[in-house]
């Protein structure tokens, strides 16, 4: 692309410029500088999108396909983002900042949920219902119709992926709004969808500003599911948007969520989940190891493998596949600075790093640790969204449970033992969507994934994500018995 290329939005089969005139300048969060222009729509765009994705729903162009060549389409858009695999690894690495390997993961993984929810399209039946001789009662799993889909900038292809897939596959049309922070991704799913033959007006894709094109397609009448992957202070604007109207929908907020280490636990398996959960793509990670819960017996010595663990993680930019990378913005990389420094104000005992990295450009921060992080503390309850962990200590397995779920959110949690009934037990009482067990992020596209409490609702994921896709209908129907001559 010609650096002064304007990106367009991808409306109704058809690639406009933004009616307003309107652009963003897209940077590359390890070195600031401009890599793309995408077009910023606004409420026009919106608009036209929601229309064109009402029509496909109104000719039923989706529903009255057989859900096999629904999910043949999956396949197709799969298909076509493979073959551009490691270019689309390399512009995911330049739009978010993250590493290089992560970003091929994130491919990867986003090919499976097309073909994972492309192989169940035909399998998401209903059921027949015994009601006695005279009556035959069935259900019919239907679509909502136009679904509005919020991405965020993390994980902005594989979570675009996530819920375009499930829509798809049960017969929504889809209007995607990218994250103005990361907006290629969505531009690179809608050229799959040219490329596999989507039907015009199925898939929609518009980038812009939050406040002003999500707000536009929240606020949509004839926008009639959402599906809202972000903060919680944005979720609570989209379903204060959606309660005015009686739409459903899915909420797939933040977390702080913990992990509890146990005395017996394999504390070199702790610390390659701490590399991952805590630190991969700078910490802004959802569903990231933000708390750490150690028993007190070894609390010492595990802060001080961590202290030398941390400060050899290699720092740089996402291309050289460094194990922290830069914080998305200037504005992210303050925030996370700001939760230090009130850290540091509330008592928590600064272990390692706690700053900007200053000898270099980009939105780089430290690797960094806090212990004596107390429970009533801001590090303790509020989400970082940086590479930031808080380490408190533990004397007893109700005490670990107790602080655990001791924040108003529950995305995930885990725990490290060697002693399986002691992990059985934590994890039935572990209050989160998620439990990790002796790793984090052991989970896949197939396993249901979703918070508990203020982490939202509904699941992304698994087969129990398309449930959150249809409304189930009942058709009823009286048999007269035949007359007999
Ligand atoms: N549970 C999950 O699956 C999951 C996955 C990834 C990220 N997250 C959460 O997302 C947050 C980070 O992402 P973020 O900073 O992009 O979140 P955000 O809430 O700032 O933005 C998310 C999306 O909402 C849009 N938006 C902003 N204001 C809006 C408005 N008024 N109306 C409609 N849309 C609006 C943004 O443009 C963006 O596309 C973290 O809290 C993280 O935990 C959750
Ligand atoms: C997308 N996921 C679940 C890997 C991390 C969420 O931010």
């Amino acid at each position: 692309m010609a650096r002064d290329e304007v990106l367009k939005n991808y409306i109704d089969g058809e690639w406009r410029d933004a009616s307003t005139g309107g652009r963003i300048e897209v940077d590359n969060p390890a070195t600031g500088e401009t890599i793309a222009i995408v077009a910023e729509a606004g409420p026009e765009d919106v608009e036209l999108a929601v229309e064109a994705a009402q029509r496909v729903f109104e000719e039923r162009v989706l529903i009255d396909m057989h859900p096999y060549d629904r999910g043949r389409m999956l396949f197709r858009i799969a298909d076509a983002l493979e073959a551009r695999g490691s270019e689309l690894a390399t512009m995911l690495c330049d739009d978010t900042g993250k590493a290089l390997n992560v970003a091929e993961s994130e491919v990867q993984t986003t090919v499976r949920y097309l073909r994972y929810y492309g192989g169940l399209a035909d399998k998401h039946e209903g059921r027949s219902i015994p009601r006695g001789a005279n009556l035959v009662d069935y259900t019919i799993r239907s679509p909502f119709g136009v679904s509005g889909q919020i991405v965020p900038w993390n994980f902005p292809l594989e979570l675009t992926a996530r819920s375009l897939a499930c829509a798809l596959a049960t017969g929504n049309s889809v209007v995607v709004k990218s994250p103005e922070l990361a907006p290629l991704s969505g531009i690179a799913m809608a050229e799959a969808c040219e490329v596999a033959g989507v039907p015009a007006g199925a898939v929609n894709v518009i980038t812009g500003y939050g406040h002003i094109a999500g707000q536009a397609l929240i606020d949509n009448a004839s926008v009639r599911h959402l599906v809202f992957t972000g903060s919680m202070a944005t979720g609570q604007n989209v379903l204060r948007a959606a309660a005015e109207r009686i739409v459903p929908c899915i909420m797939e907020l933040g977390g702080k969520s913990a992990a509890i280490v146990h005395a017996d636990a394999n504390l070199d398996e702790v610390l390659e989940s701490i590399r991952i959960g805590t630190f991969m793509n700078a910490g802004q990670n959802c569903n990231g190891l933000t708390r750490l819960l150690v028993d007190r017996t070894i609390a010492d010595e595990l802060t001080d493998k961590l202290k030398a663990y941390v400060k050899g993680l290699s720092l740089g930019c996402g291309r050289d596949n460094c194990d922290i990378t830069p914080l998305i913005s200037q504005r992210q990389r303050s925030s996370v600075e700001q939760a230090c420094q009130t850290a540091i104000e509330q008592g928590a005992r600064l272990v390692t790093g706690g700053s900007t990295v200053v000898d270099r450009d980009g939105y780089f921060m430290a690797g960094t640790v806090f212990a004596d992080v107390r429970s009533d503390s801001a590090l303790f309850h509020k989400e970082t969204f940086g590479p930031v962990l808080a380490v408190t200590t533990f004397d007893n397995v109700e005490e670990a449970v107790n602080l655990s779920n001791g924040t108003d959110q529950g995305l995930a949690a885990g725990v490290f033992t060697r002693d399986i009934d002691k992990a059985l037990w934590t994890a039935d009482r572990l209050w989160a969507g998620h439990v990790y067990v002796n790793g984090w992020f052991v989970s896949g596209v197939e396993t249901p994934f979703g918070g508990i409490n203020k982490s939202g609702y509904g699941r992304e994921k698994g087969v129990e994500a398309l449930d959150g896709y249809v409304q189930t209908r009942n058709v009823g129907i009286k048999v007269s018995p035949p007359l007999l001559s």
